[in-house]
């Protein structure tokens, strides 16, 4: 029923269907895949419709563009609406992350050298020291930072002015952000996973890109199994396109894709051997929860930020797991994908 031997076997790196990008090499092809203009984006319709006016609006007053906050799941295009939102404002985009910016004056200095109503994008916006966030402050409501200059009794305190710029944040995880720096945001956005029609679109353009020939149900049927994100899809496919120049000449239908999914572990919700060894650990050895996140870490030896911001939250979107205040459980559906029988509410204790 449950191959577990196969599903101890698999370290985190190998996951196929994990939301971060997996090595250099693939960083550099998400890139070329990635749409540099709003107009070529795949979904997210409210955001895109939001984004369109806001942007308009600006560049007809000639200001620069309200701070954004974006935020949601690994791999859902966070990094990509960046890069677009410099492109269809015409100005810069400088790129940083939270743990990067140690100091302060790490900070200060990419601030003090922009020009005006570029975009700053720092990603992982979670993770910023207090230090450099108390610079930030001011800079993002009053476009001025306080820097000190010199050290001891001498030291004295500066106020520089910056020139208007753009902020785009990004985050997993919203709830992360202390208020005072959510505030700050005049145009907060949650990216949702894809539909499997989005999805659709955005493999068979990769798929354009990558000289690829795949038909309209071959991209569907990796579409459906890619957990509702793109960056997924787009590994899935070149996975798939190696099976195919293999095993078919090179052409993908969704009979070839489902046979090379297959060979690749990812079952036919979509689910990889890692969404199942936590499935089937809740299941087997908690009967289905409710249980909390630090015994299913320790359960499957992950660490409860991946399960948090990776595996789960695709699983609660689709619900096969449910976040009640006793615990995590599992869902009817979920029993009945394993071929598995859920114990009667309340046991058989109260059955009548
Ligand atoms: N709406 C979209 N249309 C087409 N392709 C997309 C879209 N969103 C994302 N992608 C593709 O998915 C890849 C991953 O997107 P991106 O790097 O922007 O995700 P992210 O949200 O920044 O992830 P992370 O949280 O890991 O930083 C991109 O290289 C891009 O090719
Ligand atoms: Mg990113």
């Amino acid at each position: 029923m449950i191959e577990t031997d196969k599903l101890k076997a698999v370290a985190p790196a190998e996951r196929l269907i994990s939301a971060t990008p997996a090595d250099r090499q693939e960083d550099a092809i998400e890139r070329a895949l990635r749409p540099k203009r709003l107009a070529e984006y795949v979904g997210q319709a409210k955001i895109r419709e939001q984004l369109e006016i806001f942007i308009q609006a600006a560049r007809k007053r000639s200001e620069a563009l309200d701070h954004v906050l974006l935020f949601g799941p690994p791999g859902l295009g966070k990094t990509t609406l960046a890069h677009i939102v410099a492109a269809e404002m015409g100005v810069n985009l400088r790129q940083t992350s939270g743990p990067v910016l140690e100091r302060a004056g790490d900070l200060a200095a990419l601030l003090t050298n922009l020009e005006p109503h570029d975009v700053l994008f720092i990603d992982e916006i979670h993770r910023l020291s207090p230090v450099v966030e108390e610079i930030l402050y001011p800079a993002l409501e009053d476009f001025q930072i306080d820097i000190m200059i010199g050290e001891g009794p001498a030291a004295r305190s500066v106020k520089l002015d910056l020139p208007p710029f753009t902020l785009v944040g990004a985050t997993t995880r919203a709830g992360m952000l202390t208020n005072p720096l959510r505030d700050r945001f005049g145009i907060v956005s949650r990216l949702e996973f894809y539909t499997p029609e989005e999805l659709g679109f955005i493999v068979s353009r990769s798929a354009r890109l990558l000289n690829v020939e795949i038909d309209d149900n071959g991209a569907l049927e990796i579409a459906r199994r890619a957990r509702g994100t793109p960056r997924i899809a787009n590994r899935l496919l070149r996975r798939v396109r190696d099976y195919a120049e293999v095993k078919a000449n090179g052409h993908i239908t969704a009979a070839v894709a489902d046979a090379a999914l297959r060979m690749l572990d990812v079952d036919n919700l979509g689910l990889d051997l890692m969404d199942r060894k936590l499935l089937s650990a809740m299941l087997e050895k908690f009967g289905g929860g409710p249980v909390g996140l630090d015994n299913i870490a320790a359960a499957i030896g992950e660490s409860t930020d991946t399960i948090e911001d990776v595996i789960e939250p695709y699983l609660i979107q689709q619900g096969y797991l449910q976040r009640t205040p006793r615990g995590r459980m599992a869902t009817h559906s979920i029993w009945q994908h394993f071929g598995l029988a859920p114990p009667r509410p309340g046991g058989d204790l109260f059955a009548q």
